[in-house]
């Protein structure tokens, strides 16, 4: 595919997304129907869309309308591109641009247009970052790096970069977390490369391994991942201690990889249903890796930026103030709740923390800390909560 004819792309994959189908949904549509694309031109199609979804409001003003047409003429005229050359009418190219899209566009206004941000957020958003609010959301705008988690457990971080290497995947050490990589090159032979089928590395941002990191595991303990997912954090504990390790999650189907992901890791792993949580107490941890906003990882999800309403910020608000209410109630005697969100707000992480610490007795505050996505990782929030009796 020419570049002209991957914008084209783009565009009516853009246009799906604004009429209401999920992004995901309208690229594998696209990728379906057009089995010229090779993959090549499929993974630059996805970049292009992609940047779209996390600059929507900058690209739409500069490119004059919120349309696919529109988002890509903004993104090219940003990027100083030849607007004939991609706007070129050739076959599979987008249709020349009329006089009146020529004369369309204006700089995005200061503030939520500009930052790529809901206006409705601003506030909050501010408020949670403070002086860094511009950077963060200007980092909010870019690609993600992709990360690595070495299962230290099977081989150390030096010995696993050269075995990626000699897969064609070039990486450096990161400085948020010992076991962490950044890929720089071959992103796209991870999941086919052997290290990965072996278990010797999972695909996971390093603010979350930094987080993992800071948890006080011991081996012998009895571990609790009360939100376990795809069992991320619970691999990434595993490998960090011998520990005994339970894995819950208020809709298991999201856990249904986890058994699969255990065995690669070489890792054993207890699922328990909601029912079984109590029985199975107390754990000395359980960590809370509650449903959030997302804001911190908004540069691989773009469209949650846009989908979040003030209606499911308070629901997401309630059920992780719930969560941790129900979590507190199976922790052993001087055992620790550890709670994390990937949210870079405020009131999803601090102020969730002080309602806790307010409205039970005997628990203390540990430790906490955050990531803001200005060291290069994703934006994170941990803290330590301790039960005293
Ligand atoms: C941020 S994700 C967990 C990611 C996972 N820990 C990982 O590292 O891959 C949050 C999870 O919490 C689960 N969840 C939502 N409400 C819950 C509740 N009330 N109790 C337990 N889990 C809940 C969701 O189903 C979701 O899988």
């Amino acid at each position: 595919m020419t570049p002209a004819a991957r914008v084209q792309a783009a565009i009516e994959i853009l246009d799906e997304y604004l009429a209401g189908k999920p992004a995901e949904q309208a690229l594998t549509g696209w990728a379906r129907r057009s089995r010229y694309a090779g993959s090549g031109d499929r993974a630059a199609v996805r970049d292009h869309v992609f940047d779209a979804l996390r600059n929507t409001r900058s690209f739409a003003a500069v490119g004059g309308a919120m349309t696919g047409r529109g988002l890509m003429l903004g993104a090219a005229r940003l990027a100083e591109q030849d607007l004939d050359t991609l706007f070129s009418g050739a076959t599979y190219a987008p249709t020349p641009l009329s006089p009146a899209e020529r004369d369309s566009g204006h700089p995005p206004k200061p503030g939520a247009e500009a930052l790529d941000l809901p206006d409705w957020l601003m506030g909050d958003f501010s408020g949670s970052l403070g002086d860094n609010a511009e950077a963060v959301a200007e980092v909010l705008k870019q690609r993600a790096p992709v990360h690595l988690r070495v299962n230290t457990a099977k081989m150390t971080r030096s010995a696993a970069q050269g075995l990626l290497r000699e897969e064609g995947i070039t990486c450096v050490p990161h400085a948020a977390a010992d076991t962490a990589l950044e890929v720089k090159e071959g992103a796209r032979r991870i999941r086919n490369s052997q290290a990965y089928r072996d278990g010797v590395v999972e695909l996971q941002d390093a603010a979350s391994q930094a987080a993992v990191q800071m948890l006080p595991l011991r081996d012998g303990m009895r571990v609790l991942d009360f939100c376990a997912g795809g069992g991320g954090k619970a691999l990434a504990m595993a490998a960090r201690a011998g520990i005994e390790l339970y894995a819950h999650d208020a809709d298991p189907a999201r856990m249904s990889d986890l058994p699969k992901r255990a065995a690669r890791a070489g890792i054993e792993v207890k699922i328990l249903k909601s029912g079984d949580l109590q029985p199975a107490g107390p754990f000395d941890l359980v960590l809370c890796d509650v449903p959030c906003s997302g804001s911190g990882t908004w540069r691989r999800a773009p469209h949650g930026k846009w989908s979040l309403t003030p209606e499911t910020l308070d629901r997401l608000r309630n059920s992780q103030a719930q969560i941790l209410c129900e979590a507190a109630d199976i922790v052993a005697p001087n055992g620790v709740l550890a709670y994390m969100t990937c949210s870079l707000l405020e009131v999803e992480n601090d102020a969730q923390v002080s309602v806790f610490t307010e409205k039970t007795r005997n628990w203390v505050l540990q430790s906490k800390r955050s990531w803001s996505l200005l060291d290069g990782t994703d934006g994170f929030f941990t803290a330590h909560l301790k039960r005293l009796d």
